[in-house]
């Protein structure tokens, strides 16, 4: 019997949009519960779930007890052996911005007839799967999954597979163990796991996961531990279940006798604060979030004291004493228009998937960058496909993965284009690279590509010279080079579109002021493949005038420390060429006065700055950052202390990210870093 039968009262919208958002819900928690392969992001999940929580509240008459409001996960798995937990498994309740936190503390002390400021501990919500390891007399003797909340998968053997799961409990105090402890945690995959999970289902075609959550469920509900076995799953345990004779009156009190027990808990957690101060360390874990190791999608706060929390009570699938303050998104669905390919100053073709725009973590998104051809086969990424994009600090956004089940047929398999698709010439494929690349030097897009990077700012710093001007100069055919963007003059300039007289004098007057130019800034505006600013500078300081550099042999370069050959036979054989060689003797002859720095220490980026390094970084070895951060005049030191400036902290940081964060000191991850440093790398 449908619901417009029995409430005839209410628009017939309302109930089949509830109707719809309750369907559309179940069969969501079915793919991601179950098949751990979601079909919606989790913040789409989250705004369905929303409206759907509003519309109940709007008309209560509609209730119904098989709402997916009502319940916690899905129910178990046939496939595996199922337990019931002694205390349900809950989930926690939702809290997007501030207010919604300070209502949650309001809701609390009314709910307690209180006045009283509530303490509260706060944890990082790491984004895994919960479960729930049952130990008898010190002895781990069941593993289950949270499943429906009621009823969880048994899992005993996989999570004996786990390293940081304790088989067998030895009290660090030397105290008895309880006969009874049932613990509980979230079981996870570092962002490092992951990505070696995800490059290995790639080479094997597989579709790869969507984030760690999916990858470390799908590697937990296993039906062969073999498997789960070979997975790196970590765990961090972050309460209770039932335990006979508990000591511990609140719940910081449970998290340490927990670390008593042997297990690992979660060194972020911060105990004693009040709501201001829970606001201020969901502040902090917003800028920690990228760099940790792992993948947390919020805060955790929790009421302290374990006897509020008893009075507090649960409801259906919460307890009243917690809130889950959720992040801002990174991920979202959307779908891929169209895909076009984009030329370099380099060459290179690179496709971007043109999206429908989406709203990912407070940015308008509409292109995603594909990488290559290799990549799109990979992730066999079609135009007209449902994706995943991902926009995580300041990268790129990209496409995570396709969305195969929400496929109609009707999307096109995209081919790399024979030619260039500006210029029409023919592609070559780099011998070591994935990468095709437009041979023709006179490329349009090319040359827009260079003069673009020409006027940036690290190199000549033409204020007015900005993409959309550059790219019309070349339509115009007024700059075939570089060099001619000195020969510009007001008249040719104002017959150009939104171009007055006092905007191209501002033009001529900023190429003017451009011609004093370091010696470092002058060798990276040429555009070099691998010569960013860096090596410009390194190059700068080791031959101090032009002259030098031009007859440089290539052994010379190659010995220079951070050089090596590969960059520079790309720098002796830009310079063998001659056309190369006549745009230098032309801008040259334009009247440059170019400089050479006196290793002026102020003047360089990192000057006075003194960096720690901690964790392992992706793109670059330890030693390497030191060489780039010590390039840029600033020092590396081997420990945090208040003279520190910044923490570079990489994959599996430790105690000097601790350190850095108990002293208020700058933590940077290297995305940032290689932001401050662009181009030294
Ligand atoms: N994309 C989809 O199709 C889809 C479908 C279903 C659910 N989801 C996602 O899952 C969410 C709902 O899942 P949920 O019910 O597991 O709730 P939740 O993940 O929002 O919160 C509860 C869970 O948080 C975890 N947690 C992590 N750190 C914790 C800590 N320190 N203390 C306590 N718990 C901690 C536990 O596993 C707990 O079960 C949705 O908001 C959505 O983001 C997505
Ligand atoms: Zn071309």
């Amino acid at each position: 019997m449908s619901a417009d039968s029995v409430k005839p009262g209410i628009d017939k919208a309302v109930i089949q949009k509830l109707e719809f958002l309750r369907k559309e819900l179940h069969r969501h928690n079915h793919r991601y519960y179950i098949l751990d392969d979601p079909e919606i992001s989790d913040s789409e999940y989250d705004r369905m779930m929303q409206e759907l929580l509003s519309l109940e509240a709007k008309y209560p008459e509609l209730y119904s007890q098989d709402s997916p409001a009502l319940r916690v996960g899905s129910p178990p798995l046939s496939q595996f052996e199922t337990i019931e937990h002694s205390i349900p498994m809950l989930s926690l309740d939702n809290a997007f911005n501030d207010s919604d936190i300070l209502d949650f503390d309001q809701r609390i002390k009314k709910y307690l007839k209180t006045d009283i400021e509530i303490l509260y501990t706060a944890e990082p919500k790491l984004d895994g799967l919960a479960v729930e390891l049952v130990y008898e007399q010190g002895r781990l003797v069941m593993a289950s999954t949270r499943g429906d909340g009621i009823t969880g998968e048994v899992i005993t053997n996989n999570i004996r597979t786990i390293g940081s799961v304790p088989l067998v409990l030895y009290p660090e105090n030397g105290k008895t163990i309880p006969s009874l402890v049932e613990v509980r945690g979230e079981v996870f995959i570092s962002l490092e796991g992951f990505r070696r999970m995800n490059e290995e289902r790639l080479s094997q075609d597989l579709p790869p996961f969507a984030n760690p959550r999916n990858a470390a469920a799908g590697s937990l509900r296993q039906l062969d531990s073999r498997v789960t076995a070979k997975r790196p799953l970590e765990i961090f345990l972050y309460g209770l279940g039932k335990v006979s004779n508990l000591e511990a009156k609140s719940h910081w009190e449970s998290l340490e006798f927990l670390k008593n027990l042997g297990f690992r808990i979660n060194p972020l957690a911060r105990p004693g604060l009040k709501i201001p101060g829970v606001i201020e360390y969901y502040k902090e874990l917003v800028n920690m979030r990228h760099c940790l190791p792992y993948d947390i999608d919020g805060m955790v706060i929790k009421v302290d004291s374990l006897e509020l929390q008893k009075q507090l009570g649960v409801k259906s699938r919460s307890p009243r004493w917690a809130i889950a303050y959720k992040f801002e998104a990174v991920q979202e669905t959307t779908r891929i228009i169209s895909i076009d390919v984009q030329v370099g100053r380099t060459g290179a073709l690179t496709p971007v998937a043109r999206l429908e725009p989406v709203n990912v973590g407070g940015a308008l998104i509409s292109n995603a960058t594909l990488h290559n051809a290799d990549e799109i086969r990979r992730k066999d990424i079609r135009e007209g496909d449902r994706v995943l994009v991902q926009r995580a600090g300041d990268v790129i956004p990209e496409v995570v993965k396709v969305m195969e089940s929400a496929r109609t047929g009707e999307e096109k398999v995209f081919e790399m284009p024979l030619k260039c698709p500006v210029c029409g010439s023919d592609v070559q494929k780099d011998a070591d690279e994935a990468v095709l690349r437009c041979i023709n030097i006179s490329c349009p897009a090319q040359i827009k590509g260079r003069i673009r990077h020409f006027a940036s700012k690290g190199a000549f710093d033409i204020e007015g010279l900005g993409n959309k001007l550059a790219d019309q100069l070349v339509d115009k055919g007024l700059v075939k080079s570089y060099a001619d963007i000195f020969s510009l003059d007001v008249p040719s300039l104002e017959a150009l579109e939104r171009m007055g007289k006092k905007s191209a004098q501002n033009i001529v007057n900023a190429v003017e002021k451009s011609k004093k130019i370091s010696l470092a800034r002058f060798i990276y505006a040429l555009g070099i493949r691998h010569v960013g600013e860096g090596i410009a500078k390194i190059l700068a300081k080791k031959f101090e005038k032009l002259e030098s550099l031009l007859s440089a042999e290539f052994e010379e370069i190659k010995d220079i420390e951070g050089m090596g050959p590969e960059i520079a036979g790309s720098i002796c054989s830009f310079f063998a060429r001659n056309e190369n060689r006549e745009t230098i003797e032309r801008l040259l002859k334009s009247g440059l006065d170019i400089y050479t720095e006196k290793t002026g220490e102020a003047s360089l980026p990192l000057a006075g700055k003194t960096f720690v390094l901690t964790g392992s970084l992706e793109n670059m070895t330890r030693e390497q950052a030191q060489k780039i951060i010590e390039d840029a005049g600033g020092k590396v030191s081997g420990s945090v202390s208040k003279k520190t400036d910044y923490v570079l902290a990489g994959a599996k940081a430790g105690s000097k990210l601790k350190k850095a964060r108990d002293l208020g000191i700058e933590v940077i991850d290297e995305q940032m870093f290689q932001t401050m440093t662009a181009g030294h790398s």
